[in-house]
């Protein structure tokens, strides 16, 4: 089974190039979704969390309020380094449970999609890391309108991660997503990359 990490700021595209993935019969393993779920389903992580940042990220039924945590994380760079430190090891070992199972479903490939693939130690699980990419500016706007949320806390979520000369560097492909790109042309090149990868 091949094992592809997928990783990129927030915006550029990751969540569509898995489209092209997944038709070729990989299973997909959203990174955001398994860490959704964890907040959900185990207290540990929750109470590792309210230990740290305190009971001022959890909303009026006791649960985690991610935009109160995100708006303490994304304008200090210490904090969120703190939240990765506690993060990042659930997820993972998440991750690597479900990969586990794709494997043993008979998966042709299976991909993990991460803002912090790579910052995580998760990309040494992956036989290739593609880093999705588009310009700042353009993903602002994508994420306003896909998520619902206001320009500032877009800008600080921007802001809050690496740039794309870090993305460049440490992958072995980089898929751009463009302005002139309609989402069908940027699908279409993803297809032609992944079924590459998948043939190696
Ligand atoms: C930072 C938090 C509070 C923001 O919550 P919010 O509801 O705004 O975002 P959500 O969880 O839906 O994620 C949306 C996007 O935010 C960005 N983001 C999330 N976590 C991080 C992070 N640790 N570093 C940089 N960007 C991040 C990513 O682009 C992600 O796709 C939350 O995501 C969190 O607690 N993250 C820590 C866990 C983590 O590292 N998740 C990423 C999986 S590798
Ligand atoms: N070429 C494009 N043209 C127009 N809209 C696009 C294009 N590519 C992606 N989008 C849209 O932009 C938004 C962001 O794309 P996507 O969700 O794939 O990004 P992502 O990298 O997975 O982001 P995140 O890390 O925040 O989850 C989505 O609403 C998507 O439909």
């Amino acid at each position: 089974m091949k094992r592809i990490g997928i990783t990129g700021p927030t915006g550029a595209g990751k969540t569509t190039a898995l489209q092209a993935l997944e038709e070729l019969g990989a299973l997909i393993l959203d990174a955001d979704a398994v860490y959704h779920r964890l907040l959900e389903e185990d207290p540990a992580l929750c109470q590792a969390l309210t230990d740290r940042f305190g009971a001022g990220i959890l909303n009026e039924a006791g649960k985690l309020d991610r935009k109160k945590l995100g708006s303490v994380v994304f304008g200090d760079p210490a904090a969120l380094e703190e939240l990765n430190g506690i993060t990042h090891g659930f997820i993972q070992k998440a991750l690597e449970a479900e990969m586990a199972r794709a494997e043993k479903d008979g998966r042709p490939a299976a991909a993990i999609d991460a803002i912090a693939l790579i910052e995580s130690g998760c990309d040494r699980q992956c036989d290739a890391v593609v880093g999705i990419l588009a310009p700042a500016e353009l993903r602002i706007r994508r994420i306003m309108a896909r998520d619902g949320i206001v320009e500032d806390y877009a800008r600080a979520r921007v802001a809050a991660q690496k740039d794309e000369a870090f993305y460049r560097a440490h992958c072995d492909f980089i898929l751009e997503n463009g302005p002139e790109d309609t989402p069908e042309a940027f699908r279409q090149r993803a297809l032609e990359l992944f079924r590459g990868l998948l043939k190696r």
